[in-house]
């Protein structure tokens, strides 16, 4: 059996990944964190902080810095895969051989197309026979970065892996619970991108409170259905990776998806929102992805259609608001149907 404080190493110089490696760092573990760009990573080394997508955090003089990804890789047992999805299947291409037979855990809230792929998925075809798991929650990195309390879920088949994972992450700030439904618990991570947008963009048009409530309620009922049709246990929805995830990112401006609503809301478009917030927002590609993908499968998600509508089929505002509310009353609750359906961790199909 390995040892549970085992050497990590985060993928990924952006805000999370600088976040989680930090962390770790923190907790006494050897962290590593690989960037591709030398020349940040030299800056980052000299300022102990990453300036560019964390700025004002001082960073732990134990975290290493390289953009060398062999000697980064060389002795970690677990690595954490903190790379934008757009991005994702192509460094994995690269570092597959260096990857090999290590503990991979995507933190990625994305999805691919062609094929509905979560990133998980894509780990196991680009590195085959790792061991995979997949960290989701309400994380906003800023808040982790400055010790705010929150908690996490480490979802995957491998209870070995979970537990190394809670043993170097978990800290008094940050509580690691478990879970071996990783196909919901990542779902749900990339599913509530698209409702953050939708919240940003209420809040931009100044609706009410019973709105915002409104629509984060029904945001789970639709994320859950659709969840649920894949193969999903419904019950993943009700924990930190789905309505824990989903409140956080429907609520707080420090979401970057939330900030992208907020920006189409004030009447940018598309491009100018996403070209004022400078990060990645994956909401944006998922709302593509799913849009054709709940057509497909037939699965009736109204928000997410509507959404698809004002932005890239630029139908009026009014008229998308008109068809949501005039849409036929049905149930409130649908744990009934759930209930009668036997998934647990289903595979999905
Ligand atoms: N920032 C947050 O609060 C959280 C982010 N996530 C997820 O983590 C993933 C990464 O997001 P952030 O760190 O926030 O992004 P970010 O926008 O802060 O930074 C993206 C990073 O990825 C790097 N990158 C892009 N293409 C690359 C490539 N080909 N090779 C190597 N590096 C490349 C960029 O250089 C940059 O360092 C996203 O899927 C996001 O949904 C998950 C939880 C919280
Ligand atoms: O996933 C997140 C928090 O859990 C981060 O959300 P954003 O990517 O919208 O900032």
């Amino acid at each position: 059996m390995s040892d549970l404080k085992a050497s990590v190493t985060v993928l990924g110089g952006g805000s999370f990944g600088t976040t989680l490696a930090n962390l770790m760092a923190t907790n006494g573990v050897p962290a590593t964190l690989w960037l591709r760009d030398e020349e940040q990573a030299d800056a980052m080394r000299g300022k102990r902080e990453n300036s560019r997508y964390l700025p004002g955090v001082q960073l732990d003089p134990r975290l290493i810095i390289t953009s060398d990804a062999q000697a980064a890789l060389a002795d970690a047992e677990l690595v954490f895969l903190a790379i934008p999805s757009g991005a994702f299947r192509s460094v994995l291409k690269q570092l597959a051989p260096a990857l090999a037979g290590k503990g991979l855990i995507s933190t990625t809230k994305g999805i691919e197309q062609p094929g509905f792929l979560m990133m998980s998925q894509i780990v196991e075809q680009e590195v085959p026979g790792a061991r995979v798991a997949v960290l989701s929650g309400p994380n906003l990195a800023r808040e982790i970065a400055a010790g705010a309390l929150t908690a996490t879920v480490i979802a995957s088949e491998d209870d070995q892996l979970n537990a190394q994972v809670q043993a170097v992450l978990g800290c008094s700030s940050l509580r690691v619970y478990a879970s071996r439904d990783r196909y919901g618990v990542e779902l749900g991570g990339a599913l509530k991108n698209v409702y953050a947008i939708i919240s940003g963009m209420a809040a931009a048009m100044g609706v009410g409170e019973n709105t915002r409530s409104m629509l984060i309620t029904r945001s789970l009922a639709e994320m859950t259905r659709f969840a649920v049709h894949l193969g999903a246990n419904p019950m993943t929805f009700l924990g930190l990776a789905g309505v824990g995830d989903l409140i956080v990112t429907c609520t707080s401006p420090l979401s970057r998806n939330y900030q992208v609503g907020h920006a189409l809301g004030q009447g940018l478009s598309l491009e100018e929102s996403v070209a004022r917030l400078g990060q990645v927002a994956e909401g944006v590609n998922t709302l593509r992805v799913l849009h054709s993908k709940s057509q497909a499968e037939g699965v009736y998600m109204p928000l997410v259609a509507g959404l698809h509508a004002l932005i890239f089929e630029r139908q009026p505002l009014q008229e998308v608001i008109g068809r949501l509310m005039s849409a036929e009353q049905k149930h409130d609750v649908e744990f009934s149907a759930f209930m009668s359906c036997t998934v647990t961790n289903k595979e999905p199909q």
